[in-house]
């Protein structure tokens, strides 16, 4: 049986006792919160907080410091950190996310050298203003909402960005159930179920589409994420299997998907803030791009992400030992009082007044600013996607902001569950155009 080091409560480290995964499931996004005020620490501090979870110690950092030690690869890492039970359905068996050193390196490299690289995501930006178009003039014939209609245009323009060419309905289906996996999954039972009913069909479809590009039975177009992950290959400098090719050729292509949860919320931030309608349609992109970031900011979607110590340390007096769980707080970062004023007011303007933030690489300088992960695309685990995060993003919230587009002010359609994760309105934001 593995040694667990006593879980007491030291002067310099604030302690919270029990197992927490179920108050975890039971609060949601307001978790994290909750188990720092009962710890008594005060909402500014950014102080480290001990507590139990699945059975072992655990570390929970945030801010600055704590995304150092957290994005620090000769301390933490990755390989057994996120239970299986999320991982497999959410990322899959083998998918980069859960690699680490030398093999993560390169994984990584192939993958960001498609999702993150400039001339690429332009092409992604000309596909998915296409397409977010198509769908605000279905808006016009009848009335949907965002979170559907960016689901359809995303993955659309996802698909045919990656070189899966496909017919429309084929490409509104597999977008469909890429969404479901997302959002779902947040949701015990059902959700989980259909989680991996969706994770198998998805992976057997990818399969086949990597199986047909390396036998040259598909067209594959050069520089396409398809024709990159087909020629993946590993440390021994072989092709990988071709089933963990597909699961990364997924997780270039359904996170996109996953935009449109954002879009939707996008939607309940421009009725609870109609000013910004006016000042995206004078400013354009840039206001857009800043509003978007707001969104990233102060909307729930990632809560956390776990690491595994690979050595003793400490943070900020509080000991970390080998093999025990850090898990950093993405949402009290992108909020911590100390780095943010008004840290959960929506207030675009904080990005539009600073000189130092024009493109999507400036703002991953900003080390408390990590909704898609901190750290560097290249280096670390952050996200390589943010840039076509951001352009999808961009292109929806100044779609929302065109003239003749209604969004619904019912609350059923701004508010959301705090204590779901994955969370968003009931409706999704219904929208109509009116001509
Ligand atoms: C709503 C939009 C998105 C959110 C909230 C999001 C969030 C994240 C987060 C939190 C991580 C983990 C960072 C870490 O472990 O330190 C991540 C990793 C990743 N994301 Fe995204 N992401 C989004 C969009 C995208 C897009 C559009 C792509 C691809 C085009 C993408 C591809 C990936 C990949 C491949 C990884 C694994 C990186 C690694 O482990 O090295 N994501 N994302």
């Amino acid at each position: 049986m593995e040694e667990v080091p006593p879980m007491t409560q030291t002067s310099s480290c604030p302690f919270a006792p029990g197992e927490q995964a179920p108050n975890l499931l039971r609060h949601g996004y307001l978790f994290l919160s909750r188990l720092r005020r009962k710890a008594g620490i005060s909402p500014d501090a950014n102080t480290p907080l001990r507590s139990r979870m699945l059975f072992k110690p655990v570390t929970i950092v945030r801010g600055s410091a704590g995304v150092e030690l957290f994005y620090d690869n000769d301390r933490m890492k990755r390989d057994g950190a996120m239970p299986a039970v999320i991982r497999i359905p959410l990322f899959g068996e083998g998918a980069v996310h859960s690699l680490d050193g030398e093999e993560h390196r390169l994984r990584k490299r192939q993958l960001a050298d498609v999702a993150y690289d400039d001339d690429k995501v332009a092409e992604f930006d000309a596909l998915v203003r296409r397409e977010v178009d198509r769908v605000v003039q279905d808006w016009a014939r009848e009335p949907g909402t965002v979170y559907d209609g960016a689901a359809l245009a995303f993955g659309r323009a996802a698909y045919r960005w990656a070189g899966i060419e496909l017919s429309q309905k084929e490409a509104s289906r597999r977008a469909h159930q890429m969404a479901e996996l997302v959002y779902q999954f947040g949701h015990p039972l059902k959700g989980h179920a259909l989680g991996w009913i969706n994770r198998a069909r998805l992976n057997r479809w990818a399969l086949k589409l990597i199986r047909q590009a390396r036998a040259g039975e598909r067209h594959v177009a050069p520089g396409s994420a398809l024709e990159a992950m087909s020629r993946l290959v590993g440390p021994d400098g072989e092709l990988v299997d071709a089933s963990i090719a597909g699961i990364e050729l997924q997780n270039l292509t359904r996170p996109t998907v996953a935009v449109s949860l954002f879009a939707s919320f996008a939607g309940s931030a421009l009725v609870e803030h109609p000013e910004w309608v006016e000042k995206i349609r004078e400013g354009g992109q840039p206001v857009a791009f800043a509003f978007a970031q707001e969104v990233r900011r102060v909307y729930p979607f990632v809560p956390m992400l776990p690491a595994i110590a690979t050595t003793d340390t400490e943070i900020q007096g509080c000991p970390v030992h080998e093999g025990e769980r850090v898990i950093i707080d993405i949402y009290g970062t992108n909020t911590d009082p100390n780095e943010w004023e008004n840290p959960s007011a929506f207030q675009p303007e904080r990005f539009l007044s600073r000189e130092d933030l024009g493109t999507q690489e400036d703002y991953e300088r900003l080390t408390s600013f990590v909704p898609q992960g901190g750290a560097g695309v290249y280096t670390g685990h952050r996200c390589p996607g943010e840039k076509i995060a951001m352009a999808a993003l961009t292109a929806m919230v100044e779609a929302l902001c065109r003239p003749g587009v209604v969004l619904s002010t019912d609350p059923a359609d701004t508010r959301f569950p705090w204590t779901q994760m994955l969370t968003r309105s009931e409706t999704g934001m219904r929208v109509r155009v009116e001509r």
